[in-house]
């Protein structure tokens, strides 16, 4: 038996009513996302990759077609903390210290004391930050501060992560290194995740499936399922097998603007 998809987006539109006049955002988005798989996002700015992601977290509501996280309403899964969000920037707060940042949303759900200094041990442990909990973010490198922004997405142990763009401000170093250890983290933890990016490789080096999107009105134009094995060193960029699926993506993303 195969379990129900985590998230079915059938039909999915919406279009924001702004003082210039409507703003067709999504269109006719139909997609189905498996538990485990790493789902990756990519199409030109202001495509709607975002406004995907902000639909599944209930923080859009589409204007036509249906969508469901975990079988429930994106609202329900929401009050029932079905994901954990990682944003373009960190947003750490500043006057709280990197074990305090992450400890939020267990203080603001309930935790005791004692939950919530064993699950900000468990996951500083997971993006390898131990030891870095008493220091305030500005303490921390950028690629740092993100790992903790991560670190507090998965304090709550979702079985969701949605992730927009986490990586897009750091450099190639840097973010070549994160995206090695969040393909390790995701096998270890076994998230499903969505993923937005703007970056060829960083689709095609971290995900299962690739959805390309078209300019706005923002629609799939292709999802490509990754032939590439599980395990990924760096160096699997330089394989024939990448440097196909890379090309497939790039066709699709020139296919959006054709047509
Ligand atoms: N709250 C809003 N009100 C009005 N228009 C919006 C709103 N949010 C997004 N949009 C518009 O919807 C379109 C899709 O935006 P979205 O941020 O989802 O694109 P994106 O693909 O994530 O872009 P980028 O890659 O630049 O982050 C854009 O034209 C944007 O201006």
């Amino acid at each position: 038996m195969t379990a129900s998809p985590v998230i079915q987006a059938s039909h999915l539109d919406l279009t924001f009513q702004t003082a210039d006049g409507p703003v067709h955002a999504l269109k006719d988005v139909s997609l189905d996302i498996e538990k485990g798989s790493f789902v990756s996002f990519i199409g030109p700015s202001g495509c709607g990759k975002t406004t995907f992601l902000r639909c599944i977290a209930a923080l859009e509501h589409p204007t036509g077609g249906s969508l469901t996280v975990n079988g429930m309403t994106p609202d329900e899964a929401r009050r029932a903390r079905a994901y954990g969000y990682v944003f373009q920037a960190a947003g750490l707060y500043p006057w709280r210290t990197i074990g305090r940042n992450v400890a939020l949303p267990l203080e603001i759900m309930g935790y005791s004391k004692a939950e919530q200094a064993e699950r900000v041990k468990q996951v500083l442990e997971l993006v390898e930050l131990s030891g870095f909990e008493k220091k305030f973010p500005w303490q921390l490198s950028g690629g740092m501060q993100q790992r903790a922004s991560i670190a507090r997405a998965l304090a709550f142990d979702a079985d969701l992560l949605l992730m927009d763009e986490p990586f897009g401000a750091l450099d190639e170093i840097v973010r070549d290194h994160l995206n090695e250890e969040l393909l390790k983290l995701w096998a270890k933890t076994e998230k499903t995740i969505g993923f937005v990016t703007h970056s060829i490789p960083e689709a095609v080096y971290l995900s299962t499936h690739i959805v390309v999107m078209s300019p706005r009105p923002g629609r799939i134009t292709d999802v490509i399922v990754s032939p590439l094995p599980k395990e990924r060193p760096l160096d699997i960029r330089d394989t024939p097998e990448f440097i196909e699926v890379a090309h497939r993506v790039r066709e699709g993303l020139r296919a959006g603007y054709e047509e």
